[in-house]
């Protein structure tokens, strides 16, 4: 059980998290989608409220170097955990530096398959680009070049083209010098090349159930060889955008590399995989498509028994999957276990999107409740976001008034997936009306917050809507297309997010502390004060000032 403060009593009803996510805090106005919105109560929210500025990218978060942007796994670990964790991103890259992961068992394990009888093939499927969120490709080099070290003949990669977390139009710079590696090292009998791949929002790379048909389609493409035929990666990559003129990467169609009518990378029995991401969420769904023995998510046809690994285990409950490289961030002691202990009743929500945001990377990672949690998920539309940029913000909102209403919850949890899904499409209008669907609900929810005695942390998990465009990286200016309009920018941002104290009812007494570290890791302490209590001792410290 956590303490009770002797320092405050905690506030008469319940304390609300609200994450605006990809709302960072912009440094210019042009470009910023949250500047040219029209938000009356986010202006009033930071004109009459404590609110300070919180870090959202980089180590404050576990990433490998300051340059790295925030992301929603490493964002809501901090808020959720309380503290902050090495990544996926910088596990991984230690125990390659180190060459740790050469030594583990599933590697091991991965080339001796692949170099099992004749013919074995080691694949490596994943997201193609050095975005440093899910992926990176010197992971996926490094990969390569100790296979062939080792041993394995062939090596058929399946690249997911990014388009999201780096520019919108860069996969022939990934493409390009990559298959130029490939070639090089393909020689003495060692043979590399990229056999299939496509958009990571068309295919493969779906999260949290929200549309199975994609990561059927990526099946059809990586094991089956289903799909459009081209003669390299790189002959795709310009094809695929001949005939989807303004398609950027994520959303291109999938691609087959084939010699004279046939595949050259299907995966067949007794191959080896090795699903390259290090982030779960995304890698879920086909990690099970692999792994399961009854599987009816859709039909398989053919069902290649193969030696897998992920880069990482993604989820710790479930041992998906039970090879994994690189050991994942035992994540413990997080706020949702110790509320729980504490016996306070737990209630999260958000649209599908960003449900295992608020729940399993909340919760370090982890599919499972904690006793006295209550999970809603809202269903989430599946269209192009610029299509819906007011998402399911009211269908949200709708049900945590109704859980505050209940009476039922002293901690209450929700997430907003607009400013980050629409910011990722890179079109600036739907990101202005994404911004105000939030404002919108925000003046509903708080009303709420306010009827139940409660207050309310609004904060973020990172930037997106903040920064729409690609600024020149000379002048640090917007970039501007031949054309002359904006380049636009589909990825995070490395900007600070707002911390909000929505309170009405302390009377004045509670402020917030700008400290010189303040970052995501410090919320879980602050709600555990505004509760009452003390902090875990393993949580960073609390931000909350009482007067
Ligand atoms: O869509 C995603 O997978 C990432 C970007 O790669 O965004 P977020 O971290 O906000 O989920
Ligand atoms: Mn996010
Ligand atoms: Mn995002």
């Amino acid at each position: 059980m956590l303490q009770k403060n002797p320092a405050f009593a905690g506030v008469p009803g319940p304390v609300v998290v609200i994450v605006m996510d990809g709302y960072g805090i912009p440094k210019h106005t042009v470009g910023s989608a949250i500047d040219a919105a029209r938000k009356p109560t986010l202006d009033r929210l930071f004109a009459q409220y404590p609110n300070i500025t919180l870090r959202a990218h980089g180590t404050a978060v576990g990433m490998p170097s300051d340059d790295d942007m925030g992301n929603s796994e490493v964002g809501h670990n901090a808020i959720g955990a309380g503290q902050v964790y090495a990544q996926g991103a910088a596990l991984v890259a230690d125990a390659i530096a180190a060459g740790t992961i050469w030594q583990g068992a599933a590697w091991q394990e991965t080339v001796a398959a692949a170099k099992a009888g004749n013919g074995g093939v080691l694949h490596f499927i994943g997201l193609f680009s050095d975005g440093n969120v899910h992926s990176h490709i010197d992971h996926l080099k490094a990969m390569v070049a100790q296979a062939r070290a080792e041993g394995v003949k062939t090596v058929r990669i399946h690249a997911l083209l990014d388009g999201r977390d780096v520019p919108e139009t860069s996969a022939l710079d990934y493409v390009v010098p990559f298959e130029a590696f490939l070639d090089e090292i393909s020689a003495d009998g060692f043979d590399a090349r990229i056999a299939s791949g496509g958009g990571r929002q068309t295919i493969t790379m779906d999260r949290y159930d929200a549309n199975w048909p994609m990561v059927a389609r990526g099946w059809r493409t990586h094991v089956l060889g289903e799909g459009p035929q081209f003669a390299n990666a790189t002959e795709a990559v310009q094809g695929l955008r001949e005939r989807n003129p303004g398609t950027i990467d994520q959303d291109l169609p999938e691609f087959v590399i084939a010699d004279g009518g046939k595949p050259i990378g299907t995966i067949e029995d007794g191959d080896a995989v090795v699903f390259y991401n290090f982030r779960g969420d995304r890698a879920i769904e086909i990690t099970r498509a692999f792994v399961e023995d009854d599987f009816s998510e859709f039909d398989r046809v053919r069902r290649p028994r193969v030696t897998y690994a992920g880069m990482l285990q993604y989820d710790g409950d479930l041992h998906l999957p039970e090879r994994f490289l690189v050991t994942p961030p035992a994540i413990r002691n997080t706020s949702g276990e110790w509320f729980s202990k504490t016996g306070l009743a737990q209630f999260a929500c958000s649209e599908t999107q960003k449900f295992g945001h608020v729940t399993y990377f909340w919760n370090g990672n982890r599919s499972g409740k904690f006793e006295g949690e209550t999970w809603q998920e809202v269903p989430s539309d599946v269209v192009p976001f610029e299509q819906r940029p007011w998402m399911k913000a009211a269908e949200i909102t709708d049900a945590m008034i109704a859980a505050l209403q209940s009476g039922r919850y002293k901690v209450l949890r929700c997430n907003y997936a607009n400013g980050d899904m629409v910011g990722h499409t890179g079109n600036f209008r739907a990101a202005t009306m994404a911004i105000e669907a939030v404002d919108l609900a925000l003046s509903r929810l708080l009303r709420a917050v306010d009827a139940a005695g409660g207050v309310a942390l609004v904060t973020a998990d990172h930037g997106n809507a903040d920064e729409m465009f690609e600024l020149d990286k000379k002048t640090k200016e917007p970039a501007v297309n031949e054309d002359g309009s904006y380049k636009a920018k589909t990825a995070h941002t490395l900007n600070p997010v707002p911390l909000i104290l929505y309170d009405n009812v302390s009377g004045g007494r509670l402020g917030l502390e700008q400290t010189g570290t303040a970052g995501l890791s410090n919320i879980a302490a602050t709600v555990a004060n505004l509760l009452g209590l003390q902090k875990h001792e393993r949580w960073d410290d609390s931000l909350l000032v009482v007067k």
